[in-house]
């Protein structure tokens, strides 16, 4: 798939981040994750990203991201395009990302570096380096110390015809209308904040229609559905959903940081598909938590 296929594919329709499977030990489990990948495929997303953030990218080793990607890429071949979270120091990121080229990935989601603060020229370098490693299609995710301004941005989509898309985890109202104004058509825009659905409706009257489903891991049906009151603007139903279920699962989800990720693990294994513990440094949701995320989604009746 080149990148303008793949362009053209993350501009309509739902996304999802599957998250990762992990064994009692806490070692990958590839079963479980093939088993997921089976359930989640058919319900409609347009792509799904195989070791994003959701999927604990930050926690994953070397050794094990090959086999997470290829895991991933092969047991979707014939039903949705799978791209590859790459992060890290710049030369890890481009190792991940010709790996995941390899492995047969249709696309990349560039994370942010790790741990130190950068100018944002050193963080554009940092980018450009990634899209000029590969041929396949890269969006870059403005979130933490990734945080490129229109004009950096502007840059480097005329130097690197590979950068297809923008995904937004920062929130910044300002600085995402003067991205969707100054870059036009010439990206995808992605939002992508810790549950998404929470500002799909904001997002899409700036201009950015498609967003990220984290909930998908666990009420695709409900997710799916979302999306679509979303996209035809049935102000009554989403506004439904957000009370019903976003809000209350908002402040389970609010109680520590890092419960974006803990919770939606919880969700699966309510859900009937365990995925395991989150890894360090993510906690898991109490006990009480968990009873409480049980107690609303069967409340909801979502699925
Ligand atoms: O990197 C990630 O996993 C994300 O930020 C995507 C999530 O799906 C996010 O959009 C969410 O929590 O809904």
């Amino acid at each position: 798939m080149n990148p303008q296929e793949l362009k053209s594919i993350l501009s309509a329709g739902l996304l999802s981040f599957p998250v990762t499977d992990f064994n009692a030990q806490g070692d990958f489990n590839r079963a479980g994750y093939i088993k997921r990948l089976e359930w989640l495929a058919p319900y409609g997303a347009s792509a799904l990203f195989a070791a994003g953030g959701t999927g604990e990218f930050f926690s994953l080793a070397a050794s094990e991201y090959s086999e997470i990607i290829k895991t991933a890429v092969d047991t979707c071949a014939s039903s949705v395009p799978i791209l590859a979270g790459v992060g890290g120091s710049t030369r890890q990121a481009i190792e991940y990302a010709q790996e995941a080229e390899r492995l047969g990935a249709k696309g990349l989601l560039l994370l942010p570096h790790y741990l130190t603060e950068a100018s944002q020229d050193g963080v554009a370098a940092h980018v450009e380096a990634v899209c000029k490693s590969v041929n396949i299609g890269v969006v870059v995710y403005n979130r933490n110390v990734c945080r490129l301004t229109a004009p950096l941005l502007e840059r480097l989509a005329e130097r690197c015809p590979n950068l297809i898309g923008y995904k937004d985890g920062l929130g910044d109202i300002e600085l995402m209308v003067s991205i969707r104004r100054r870059l036009g058509d010439r990206f995808s825009y992605l939002g992508g904040l810790p549950t998404a659905e929470v500002y799909a409706a904001a997002y899409k009257a700036l201009g950015v229609p498609v967003y990220s489903s984290a909930v998908f891991n666990f009420i695709p049906k409900t997710a799916m559905d979302f999306y679509h009151a979303i996209a035809r603007e049935d102000h009554a139903t989403v506004g439904k959903i957000i009370d019903d279920f976003f809000l209350p699962y908002l402040d389970i989800r609010n109680r520590k940081a890092g419960y974006a990720v803990s919770i939606v693990k919880a969700g699966a294994k309510i859900a009937g598909y365990d995925a395991g513990p989150v890894r360090a440094p993510l906690t898991d949701l109490t006990r009480e938590e968990y009873e409480m995320l049980a107690a609303l989604i069967d409340k909801q009746g979502a699925q």
